[in-house]
C-alpha cells in the first residue's frame, strides 16, 4: 500500500490518494471521523481547533460500505478556508503590489526560512501552508483505514502520552493493561495519559508554558498487539519494519527522535538484561518471556507487542518570540503571533498511532497479499498454525 497527501493548511481541503488497500474491507466515514476527532482534542491546543470539525469524505474506491480494491481518495475540508480565501488566492508573488500580505519573518524551529530559500519564495506563506501539521489530519484518516484493516486480523493499535515537558507518567505495566483498557483510559484523559496523577501535573505544565508565552513538548508511545511473527524483513535495509516505523514517526511535524522497546536504555544495560528469552508452549507457540526489544529482531516482528516511542519538540511558534531576521529588511525582529498551539503532544500521539498503523498494515499486506480480505485471512491462519509448530 502507499499513499500521498496534498493540501495547504488554509486551503480548501486536504486530500489523500491511497493505493493497494484490499477489496472487501468494511469501512464507514464514522469510524474515520472518530479518529479525526481524537486528533483534534487534547489539552493545550490553540483556537484553530475550535474552528475545524474534521470529517472525512470518500470520493473514490469505497462502495456500499466496502473498499473495492481500486485507489481510494479521501477528502477532509478546512473550515478555516472561508476566512483565508482572500489571502490564499490573492497574488502574493507580484512584488509591486503594495497591498499584499506576505510573510517575511521566519520563525525559528519552523520550515519557513529553509523552505523559502530552497524554493525561492519571498512570501513564506508558500512554505508554511504545506509544512503545517494541518496535514496530519489527512494522515490520521489514512491511518484509521489501516487500523481498520489490521482489526480484521485482530491486530490492535493504541497510543498514550508518556511525558509532557518535565512531567513523566509512571511506566505502564503492559501485561496488566489490554489495548481496550489503554483506549478507554486515554479517551477520558485530556492529555491522553494512563497515569491520572501525572496527567494533572502535565496540564499544569501546559498552563504554565502558555502563561509564559512558551511552548512545551513531550513523548508519545504507540503499542500494537496481535502482530504475527515475520512482518518486515532482514534481507534488505529498506525492508526492515522497525526502520520504516522510525521514518514514519520522524516524518511527523516536530518529532525529533524514536525509540523501540527500551530504546536508548539498551546502551546502559548488559546483554542479559536486554535480550528477550525465547519460550514455547502448545497454546502460544514461540514467545518471549519479556519484551524489552519492543517486538523486533532483525527488522522483523517477533510476535510480541510492538512498542515504539517518539519525542516531540516544543511548538516553534512562540508568543514569547525568539530573535529572527526579516528577509525583506534584513533587520532583526521579535514576531507578533496571531494564534498557535502551546502543546500538541496529545494530538500528536494520535498521529503517531496512525503512521505506525499504516506501516504495520503495509507490511502485513506485503506478507499476506493485498487483493482480498478473505484470502488474506486464510493465508494468515495457515501461517500462524505453521509458525506455532515450527
Ligand atoms: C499536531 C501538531 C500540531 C502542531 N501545531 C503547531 C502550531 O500550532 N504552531 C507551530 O508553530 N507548530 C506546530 N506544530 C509543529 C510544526 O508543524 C513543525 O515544528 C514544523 O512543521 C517544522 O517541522 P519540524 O519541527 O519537524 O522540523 C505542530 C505539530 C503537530 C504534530
Ligand atoms: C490546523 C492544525 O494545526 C495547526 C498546525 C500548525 C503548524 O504550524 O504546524 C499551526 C496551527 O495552525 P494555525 O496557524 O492555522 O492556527 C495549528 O492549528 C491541525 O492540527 O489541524
Amino acid at each position: 500500500m502507499r499513499y500521498l497527501t496534498a493540501g495547504e493548511s488554509h486551503g480548501p481541503q486536504l486530500t489523500a490518494i491511497i493505493e493497494g488497500v484490499p477489496a472487501f474491507l468494511p469501512i464507514t466515514t464514522a469510524e474515520i471521523n472518530n479518529d479525526l476527532e481524537r486528533r483534534q482534542k487534547g489539552y493545550g491546543r490553540g483556537r484553530r481547533m475550535q474552528i475545524e470539525k474534521d470529517q472525512v469524505q470518500f470520493v473514490a474506491g469505497v462502495r456500499d460500505g466496502h473498499t473495492t480494491g481500486a485507489p481510494i481518495a479521501l477528502v477532509v475540508e478546512n473550515k478555516d478556508w472561508t476566512h483565508w480565501q482572500h489571502i490564499m488566492t490573492a497574488d502574493h508573488i507580484d512584488e509591486e503590489n503594495q497591498g499584499k500580505r506576505t510573510v517575511s519573518r521566519p520563525r525559528p524551529g519552523h520550515a519557513d526560512l529553509n523552505g523559502a530559500i530552497k524554493y525561492k519564495h519571498r512570501d513564506m506563506r508558500n512554505i508554511l501552508e504545506r509544512s503545517s501539521a494541518r496535514e496530519t489530519a489527512i494522515r490520521v484518516a489514512c491511518g484509521s483505514l489501516a487500523k481498520k484493516l489490521l482489526s480484521e486480523f485482530n491486530i490492535e493499535v493504541a497510543c498514550h502520552v508518556r511525558r509532557i515537558g518535565p512531567v513523566e507518567a509512571a511506566v505502564p505495566d503492559l501485561n496488566e493493561l489490554s489495548i481496550a483498557d489503554i483506549k478507554r483510559i486515554t479517551e477520558d484523559s485530556p492529555v491522553r495519559c494512563l497515569d491520572a496523577e501525572a496527567a494533572e501535573k502535565m496540564m499544569r505544565a501546559i498552563d504554565q508554558a502558555k502563561e509564559e508565552g512558551d511552548s512545551i513538548g513531550g513523548v508519545v508511545e504507540v503499542i500494537v498487539t496481535g502482530v504475527p511473527i515475520g512482518l518486515g524483513s532482514h534481507v534488505q535495509w529498506d525492508r526492515k519494519l522497525d526502520g520504516k516505523i522510525a521514518q514514519a514517526i520522524m516524518s511527523i511535524q516536530a518529532f525529533k527522535g524514536v525509540e523501540v522497546g527500551i530504546g536508548f536504555e539498551a546502551a546502559e544495560r548488559p546483554g542479559s538484561e536486554v535480550h528477550d528469552e525465547i519460550a514455547w508452549s502448545e497454546e502460544r507457540g514461540y514467545y518471549r518471556k519479556t519484551n524489552r526489544l519492543g517486538g523486533f529482531e532483525g527488522g522483523m516482528t517477533n510476535g510480541m507487542p510492538i512498542v515504539v516511542r517518539g519525542v516531540m519538540k516544543p511548538i516553534p511558534t512562540l508568543y514569547k518570540p525568539l530573535q529572527s531576521v526579516d528577509i525583506d529588511t534584513k533587520e532583526p525582529f521579535e514576531a507578533s503571533i496571531e494564534r498557535s498551539d502551546s502543546c500538541a503532544v496529545p494530538a500528536a500521539s494520535v498521529v503517531a498511532e496512525a503512521v505506525v498503523a499504516w506501516e504495520v498494515a503495509n507490511a502485513f499486506c506485503e506478507k499476506f497479499g493485498s487483493d482480498h480480505i478473505g484470502e488474506m485471512k486464510s493465508l494468515l491462519q495457515s501461517y500462524v498454525e505453521e509458525a506455532k509448530q515450527f
